[in-house]
């Protein structure tokens, strides 16, 4: 996956590495352009002008080198802006591909530190150190070029020992992909506990349980912070290594270049040469390599938001849907039987409800009609077709649900029932009025701007699911399950929004119910005991 994102943005990454490349010789040069002052000393006559001569020749390409520095700097945090949010937008779309069993196995903390801890550990392991890479590979390349033209025995020697010392990120690889690992599932469940933990509050506020809300963050903050050592540990433990084997590559070619100058093969002076070419060659292949066994550690952490191979699909495309047929459904959750052989027949326009005990299935039945739960026996037919052979996408255009539990974002009335999606405010106000939450609306000062606190704090439960009740209603979706849709709502209100429902023609609606209201089973087509 990196390789593909650095590919979508290629010509920043090139623009970047250009710039990093320029601003390193730059740097060395005007390093280099101090010596310049010194010619002063062998200067005759106007001295002096031609001290400051120099002198205005050495700020100005310290000028260039500062600016250069400045420009690498500014393309290096665009660069990783860019493909941090490519990062990011590869995590959403792995997150809208999973299913609703795959999406339910993890709690939603770990999608929250997919999108944070993920990507500033990617960015860490292998963004930063790709850059690094660019950075020392004209300082390796320099140098070595440099002993090659000293002598081309000290050079082979330099290569052999880049051979030897390119091997390390093979070695030591695997040691770093496991702690890798380790950062990130422990980086998960931090973010998982901690979350819950704070979700909580209210609990722990009621109960004076104080120190038990500190306690439990710091409990989480033990078992990462210990991860995060250990990740530390064997970091250190790998750069020591390098640090090691780059200080004996030195130390070997130093003693080379003085058994030559010994020998009469290399002058004397080359010793001082190789030492300072050496010491730079070795810092820019040591950083490399500590890049390079970053890079491979976060290979596991990219896994994770590998993306499915998009075949063509074959699956059907429902414009329309007439009827749903459940033929002899049965389901179990792991070994535990919950429905049973359950035939059932919901035609277009009808209304049905939904009855039977806590706990007897009525849910899950519901799950099984939006293909939630794929792992039923027997056949649910949307129409002729199986629902395991239709598009999901156009699944829901034709089947919604609204259950207990109703999501609110943070933001106004008219984007929770737009979801981001283009409808005039007409079509709101419509299907608010269906939902019998209009006139609450029109009372409001700021009306449909109106802002929803976090998960709708600021309304009642009621005002919540009518809310609900619009969304499903604005998109025109034929068939509406009611999974104890109105159950946070007094019996007046609730008897008015399922009225209005009843007598839409064109709805299907399955309500989910323990109460049944007298006024209700009058317009119900049917009523199955599940
Ligand atoms: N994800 C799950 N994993 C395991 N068991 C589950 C799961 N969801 C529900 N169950 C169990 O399956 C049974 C049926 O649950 P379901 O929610 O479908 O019942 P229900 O008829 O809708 O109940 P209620 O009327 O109280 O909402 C219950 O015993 C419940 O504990």
């Amino acid at each position: 996956m990196l390789r593909s994102i650095l590919y979508k943005n290629k010509w920043w990454v090139l623009f970047t590495s250009l710039c990093i490349i320029l601003s390193s010789l730059m740097m060395v040069y005007a390093g280099y352009s101090l010596s310049f002052l010194f010619r002063a000393i062998n200067y005759s006559g106007n001295a002096l002008n031609k001290l400051l001569n120099d002198a205005l020749n050495v700020t100005i390409i310290w000028i260039i080198a500062l600016i250069l520095l400045y420009i690498k700097n500014i393309a290096k945090a665009n660069m990783i802006r860019k493909i941090r949010k490519n990062l990011r937008n590869n995590i959403a779309l792995k997150i809208v591909e999973l299913n609703y069993e795959e999406f339910h196995k993890k709690d939603s903390g770990n999608y929250v530190s997919w999108l944070t801890s993920d990507v500033q550990q990617i960015t860490q392991q292998a963004f930063i150190p790709f850059f690094t890479i660019v950075e020392n590979i004209a300082t390796t390349i320099f140098s070595l070029i440099a002993m090659i033209k000293l002598n081309l025995f000290i050079g082979l020697t330099a290569i052999g020992l880049f051979v030897f010392i390119s091997v390390i990120p093979q070695l030591l690889g695997k040691l770093m992909t496991k702690v890798s690992k380790e950062l990130s599932i422990g980086q998960e469940k931090f973010v998982e506990k901690t979350k819950e933990t704070v979700m909580g509050y209210t609990i722990f506020k009621l109960y004076n349980l104080f120190s038990a809300f500190v306690e439990r963050v710091n409990h989480s903050s033990d078992t990462i912070e210990n991860i995060n050592f250990q990740y530390s540990r064997k970091q250190s433990l790998v750069e020591t290594f390098v640090a090691g084997v780059n200080l004996i590559g030195q130390v070997v070619l130093i003693v080379v270049t003085l058994y030559l100058a010994i020998e009469n093969l290399t002058p004397v002076g080359a010793v001082l040469s190789v030492g300072n070419l050496a010491g730079s060659f070795f810092s820019g292949v040591g950083a490399s390599v500590n890049s390079i066994i970053s890079l491979k550690a976060s290979k596991i952490v990219f896994e994770k938001f590998k993306l499915k191979k998009n075949g063509i699909t074959s699956k059907v495309d429902l414009n329309t849907l007439e009827s749903i047929t459940l033929e002899d459904i049965s389901f179990s959750y792991s070994d535990t039987p919950v429905l049973k052989n359950i035939n059932i027949k919901f035609e277009r326009g009808k209304k049905y409800a939904l009855v039977g005990a806590s706990g007897k299935g009525k849910s899950t039945l519901a799950k099984i009609l939006l293909g939630f739960l794929s792992n039923y026996s027997g056949k649910v037919l949307f129409d002729n077709n199986e629902l395991k052979e239709v598009l999901q996408s156009s699944i829901y255009r034709q089947i919604t649900y609204i259950d207990q539990n109703t999501y609110l974002f943070n933001g106004t009335i008219r984007n929770n029932i737009n979801l981001g999606e283009d409808f005039s405010d007409n079509e709101i106000y419509e299907a608010l009025k269906k939902s019998s939450l209009l006139d609450f609306i029109n009372n409001l000062p700021q009306g449909l701007d109106t802002i929803i606190e976090e998960n709708g704090k600021n309304l009642s439960g009621g005002q919540r699911q009518r809310l609900a009740l619009a969304r499903a209603i604005i998109r025109k979706v034929q068939f509406i399950i009611i999974d104890e849709g109105t159950s946070a709502i007094d019996k007046e209100s609730a008897l008015e929004i399922e009225r209005n429902l009843m007598d839409d023609k064109n709805l299907t609606i399955i309500l989910i119910t323990h109460n049944l209201h007298n006024e209700i089973i009058d317009k119900l087509d049917c009523v199955y005991e599940i």
